[in-house]
């Protein structure tokens, strides 16, 4: 066991404990700590290190775990010459560095050491294959209908250099040197198996930096995620995740698993920011305030989408963002929306280059993204004020069970 392993699980069985008792991450580690009594805000602050996600399990994790402060989206192309046998050894390496890393382990011989002292602060990573992956590895027979690609809308301005890909991985920390580290840990992994073809970085609001827990914000401030399907209602599953049951056939191995739509999502802030606040709202048919519905109540209120003002207009407009885009307007078409926001500075033309790196997700893109951004990218008053820059369709197997590698039931099938 190398140092680094040693002093990280002593870190983490002390944080175990330290945790129940409310001690802060900062006193095991020897910075100003403090104590905090339970009930006290500070003891949400304190446990942000501890909290970790399990590897194993019926669905991979970092889909419906609750949004993280850093993301990671990074897609691979099997370098040239590299088949199957590449692939399996690579999916090999990768799953046994995420199992490592997300149990707050280090990354295995030759760890840079960037987590050190932190615990695994829910770290998630998730592994995905893109269409080009099952000509690669000769496995097209293989390659599910719901791979095909999504159609072009009227209103893409996609890069390809930054679109799809043979393998995605999108990591997730509530630290940004754990989730760096689980990046240079993967990019390490992939040797001369893969080479990454493009990668985006995200954020998110960070844990206890508000009283509750609360929807996330945007960049464009508005609150972000409320409609979202929630793990506790009925038709959740059916609509996330590839049904298990009944599950044969050349597409069995995408049992328990889902198909993730990416879209780097340009926000032109300039001409957002100019916006009245009233007209804000309008764009999007909540308030900025608190999220609500403009026909009332608060943000989990339902949106009144027949209400008319005096004067006989609609007060959620016709193309208002929320109304297009809800379930029971595009014949009930869900999905589970799991964005990080980004910024990468000014751009050439002296905007912000910042927006949302927009991360769906669905048991099938054609009963989940594709009808409603069709139906978006014919009128929703939100399209002046974004541009989709790039796009990408995964899909993402189960969860592996124990002592099996992600996407082991595709590549030994
Ligand atoms: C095709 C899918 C969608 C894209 C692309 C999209 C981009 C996008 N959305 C916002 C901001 C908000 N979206 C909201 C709701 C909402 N958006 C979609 C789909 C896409 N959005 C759905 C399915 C929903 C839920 C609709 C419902 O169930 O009623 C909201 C309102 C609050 C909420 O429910 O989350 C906001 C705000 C931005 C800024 C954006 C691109 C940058
Ligand atoms: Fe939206």
């Amino acid at each position: 066991m190398s140092d680094i392993e040693i002093s990280r699980r002593r870190l983490l069985g002390t944080v175990g404990a330290a945790g129940a008792t409310g001690i802060a991450l900062g006193a095991v580690s020897g910075a100003a700590g403090y104590v905090a009594a339970a009930g006290d805000p500070a003891t949400a602050l304190a446990t942000v290190g501890s909290a970790s996600e399990a590897f194993h399990g019926e669905h991979q994790a970092g889909i419906t775990t609750p949004l993280q402060s850093r993301g990671h989206l990074i897609a691979f192309d099997l370098a040239p010459g590299a088949g199957r046998k590449e692939a399996v050894a690579l999916m090999r390496r990768w799953s046994a560095t995420a199992a490592r890393l997300m149990a707050g382990e280090p990354a295995g011989d030759g760890d840079t050491g960037v987590a050190l002292d932190a615990g695994p602060s829910s770290l998630t990573l998730t592994f995905g294959f893109g269409r080009t992956f099952f000509d690669r590895t000769k496995l097209t027979a293989r390659r599910p209908v719901a791979l095909d690609p999504l159609p072009a809308f009227s209103s893409d301005q996609l890069d390809p250099r930054r679109s799809d890909g043979d393998l995605w991985v999108q990591i997730g920390a509530d630290d940004a040197l754990v989730a760096f580290h689980a990046l240079r840990a993967v990019q390490k992994d992939a040797g001369e198996a893969a080479r990454v073809r493009w990668q985006m970085n995200g954020f998110n609001r960070s844990p206890g930096a508000t009283a509750e827990p609360m929807t996330a914000r945007n960049l464009m401030g508005q609150v972000d995620g409320t409609r979202n399907p929630k793990p506790s209602e009925a038709d959740f599953d059916r609509r996330i995740f590839v049904p298990s049951a009944g599950a044969e056939g050349p597409y069995a191995w995408m049992a328990g698993g889902s198909y993730a739509v990416v879209r780097r999502i340009r926000m032109l802030l300039d001409d957002w920011e100019k916006l009245p606040l009233k007209e804000q709202e309008q764009v999007i048919g909540r308030r900025k305030s608190d999220g609500a519905p403009l026909t009332g109540g608060s943000e989990t209120t339902e949106l009144d989408l027949d209400r008319t003002s005096p004067d006989g207009t609609l007060v959620i407009p016709a193309n208002a963002h929320a109304r297009i885009s809800a379930p029971e307007q595009n014949a009930g078409a869900a999905m589970l929306r799991r964005p990080y926001s980004y910024h990468d500075g000014i751009a050439a033309d002296g905007t912000p280059d910042a927006g949302l790196l927009f991360v769906c997700w669905q048991a099938d893109p054609l009963r989940g993204f594709v009808p409603v951004q069709r139906k978006l990218d014919r009128g929703d008053a939100l399209s002046p004020f974004i541009r989709h820059e790039a796009s990408g369709l995964f899909a993402v197997p189960g969860g592996p069970g124990s002592g099996e590698y992600v996407g082991q039931r595709l590549l030994e099938s």
